[in-house]
């Protein structure tokens, strides 16, 4: 069975559908990411698996005890508050000395144990967000928009780190992004979403679909070289994905009619 399985999901608020008869699984150690304009229902979908909303149609399957961590788009902290990582990282209780630096390492922060949290960069902060996600040792990690404020740089090497704590950890990833050049060579599949799937696939082809093109205009050509140059040579210790062979259902390029 699939860790998350979505059949035919509708969501509205009042009397306005903002998603319509979505479904999407997944699999096991999968990186899937889900892009769409503003308002095309993200983090409705998102909000949905997690059951903090209720659909008026379909349902959201969860595999039994799958454990979802989830990095939320933005954590407002107030910044006089004098409180270290660590602190942070120990306010849901029961978490150990051990567990923290174990999260840190996997996020790629060793060594903020002991940093305030008021002075982090941008950047450090959405680790720490990742480390505290990760800390219950998900099965599947959820990330709304998790590079939000990052330059480019800065976003690339946070799903550079997505991609190695997959290998690490071996937990599936369905993550929302509006840069899909800058996540497209660490996702498995894209899913591209603007009220209902508009098209799904690898990468590559759903860059080069048309439904993606008209939502997101036909800038993707570059996108699409830097993703083949990246894929062009070796990756080294990034580009290991020896040990996740998926069978994926949903690799071909699919399209809906819109409704
Ligand atoms: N609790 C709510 N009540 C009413 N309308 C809502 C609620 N949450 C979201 N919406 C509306 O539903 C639509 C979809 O919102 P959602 O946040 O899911 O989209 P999104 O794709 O994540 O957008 P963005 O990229 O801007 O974050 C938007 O038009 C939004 O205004």
């Amino acid at each position: 069975m699939s860790l998350i399985d979505v059949e035919d999901l509708s969501v509205r608020y009042g009397a306005r559908t903002v998603l319509s008869r979505v479904s999407l699984r997944v699999e096991p150690g999968e990186i899937v990411t889900i892009v769409g304009p503003n308002g095309s229902g993200k983090t409705s979908l998102l909000r949905a698996i997690i059951g903090a909303v209720k659909p008026v149609k379909g349902r959201v399957l969860r595999q039994s005890s799958v454990k979802i961590g989830y990095v939320p788009q933005k954590l407002h902290i107030d910044e006089t508050l004098p409180i270290t990582v660590s602190r942070f990282l120990k306010l849901p209780g029961g978490v150990t000395t051990a567990d923290i630096q174990e999260a840190l390492t996997q996020a790629g922060v060793p060594d903020l144990s002991t940093a305030q949290l008021s002075q982090l960069s941008g950047g450090q902060f959405q680790r720490i967000l990742l480390a505290r996600a990760l800390i219950g040792k998900p099965d599947i990690l959820l990330l709304d928009e998790a590079t939000q404020g990052l330059d480019q740089r800065g976003s690339a090497s946070f799903y550079q780190q997505i991609e190695t704590v997959r290998r690490d950890t071996g937990c599936a990833v369905l993550m929302i992004s509006h840069e899909l050049h800058v996540v497209m060579s660490a996702s498995d599949r894209v899913i591209c979403l603007n009220g209902h799937v508009c098209c799904e696939g690898a990468p590559e082809v759903v860059a080069s679909a048309p439904e993606y093109r008209a939502l997101f205009g036909t800038g993707t050509g570059g996108a699409l070289a830097l993703y083949r140059h990246e894929h062009d040579h070796d990756h080294g210790d990034h580009g290991d994905h020896g040990d996740h062979t998926h069978d994926h259902d949903h690799d071909q390029h699919k399209t809906e009619a819109a409704e």
